[in-house]
């Protein structure tokens, strides 16, 4: 792979869009009889959202969007750049029930992920012309950070740690620009996690040989928060670092200190209303919630590369079906929208609401 630019990694880059996420629009738009919100809805398939590679038997499809967006670049003279979420850690989002994954830590699941992220790899080698910027484990270190007490947690801390340096270094060999996640303000923003936070992250870069594919960290993935609000939102009471931009601008001298010098690119994806929580730890299909600023490199702050939108507005965060194995309480909250399908399948109630909400309007 050529060496790392130095720099942004978005710049001169076209980001291509998901025929995966574009299919769920349409569908999602055919369902709307309104003309105006349907029109809208129709527009978020020009908005580049990352592909989730969540259960290893998607795996090829990395190809096919690979050899799409090569096709694309050729025949536009472009430069393309395709991103994922690489998501398939055992006991996968130990602290919660409804994102939970397809690998145990019981059952092989250390070796199985390396074979996820083998078979990522074998794909992205075949198109050396596209350029990968990939946000490596949602939720995963994060709740190494907080979780600890949690047994599930506990018991995966290394399978984890192992599972994310693994996937960093073998991303990095055949040059992906990699993002960690790093939870949100609400998150690892607490000034009590923050320190031990900047401790961790910088020990996986170091222990995945500070490459200078690592860009930095992923924010607010999957989560509501501004990326600068006008106004705190009342639930961020008592933690000074009341968004994103706050959040950031605390952790990058941190974990600079402690030997990575992270840039960082923010999920503004439905973060469009604030003040819509009864608690910040409020996380699973936030009612009232709409589609936020745009993907763009135009962010404002030298530490952030880029504003993306992650999670797919649209793709449900967890089941609401209280005799669902992976049912969690915090989908069942009075903030939380109901009925609610299984985390990653569409929810069409709450795309619309999503649409409706859109700050920019659509
Ligand atoms: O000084 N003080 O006053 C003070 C007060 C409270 C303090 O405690 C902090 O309170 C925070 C809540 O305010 C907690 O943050 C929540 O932690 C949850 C995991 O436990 C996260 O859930 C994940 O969310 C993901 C999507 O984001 C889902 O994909 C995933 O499935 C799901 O599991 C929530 O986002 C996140 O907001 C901190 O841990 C906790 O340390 C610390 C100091
Ligand atoms: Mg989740």
């Amino acid at each position: 792979a050529p060496p790392a630019v130095s720099g942004n990694p978005y710049t001169g880059y076209t980001v291509y869009l998901s025929p995966y996420y574009a299919a769920e629009v349409d569908a999602a738009a055919a369902l709307i009889s309104d003309p105006t919100l349907k029109a809208k809805a129709l527009k978020v398939k020009d908005i580049p959202t990352f592909t989730w590679f969540d259960v290893i038997a998607k795996t090829p499809d990395l190809g096919k969007y690979l050899a799409d967006a090569s096709a694309k670049a050729q025949a536009s003279g472009q430069k393309y750049l395709v991103q994922i979420v690489v998501y398939d850690l055992p006991d996968r989002d130990c602290a919660a029930y409804a994102s939970n994954g397809e690998f145990a830590i019981a059952n092989g699941g250390e070796a199985n992920y390396k074979r996820y992220v083998d078979q990522l790899v074998a794909e992205i080698k075949k198109y050396p012309d596209i350029r990968i910027v990939a946000v490596i484990e949602p939720d995963s270190l994060a709740n190494l950070v907080t979780n600890l007490n949690v047994s599930k947690c506990s018991g995966a801390q290394n399978a984890y740690k192992n599972g994310v340096i693994y996937a960093l270094e073998q991303m990095s060999s055949v040059g992906v620009y990699s993002y960690v996640d790093a939870g949100h303000a609400g998150w690892l923003g607490w000034p009590a996690n923050l320190t031990p936070a900047a401790k961790l992250f910088a020990d996986i870069y170091k222990a995945a040989g500070s490459s200078p594919f690592i860009k930095g960290l992923a924010t607010n993935v999957a989560n509501y928060n501004a990326l600068s609000a006008s106004s705190p939102d009342p639930v961020t009471q008592g933690n000074q670092n009341t968004d994103e931009l706050k959040f950031i601008n605390a952790f990058a001298p941190a974990l600079r200190s402690n030997g990575f010098p992270a840039q960082f690119i923010v999920d503004q994806g439905r973060s469009g209303r604030q003040n819509i929580r009864d608690q910040w730890g409020d996380w699973c299909n936030v009612k009232g919630a709409g589609f936020g600023m745009h993907p763009t490199t135009n962010t404002g702050s030298s530490l952030i590369d880029a504003i993306v939108w992650v999670k797919p507005g649209g793709e449900c965060d967890g089941t609401s079906d209280t005799s669902a194995p992976r049912y969690d309480t915090h989908c069942g909250l009075a903030d939380a929208h109901k009925p609610a399908p299984e985390a990653g399948t569409w929810f069409q109630d709450y795309f619309v609401e999503l649409v409706r909400n859109a700050n920019p309007a659509l």
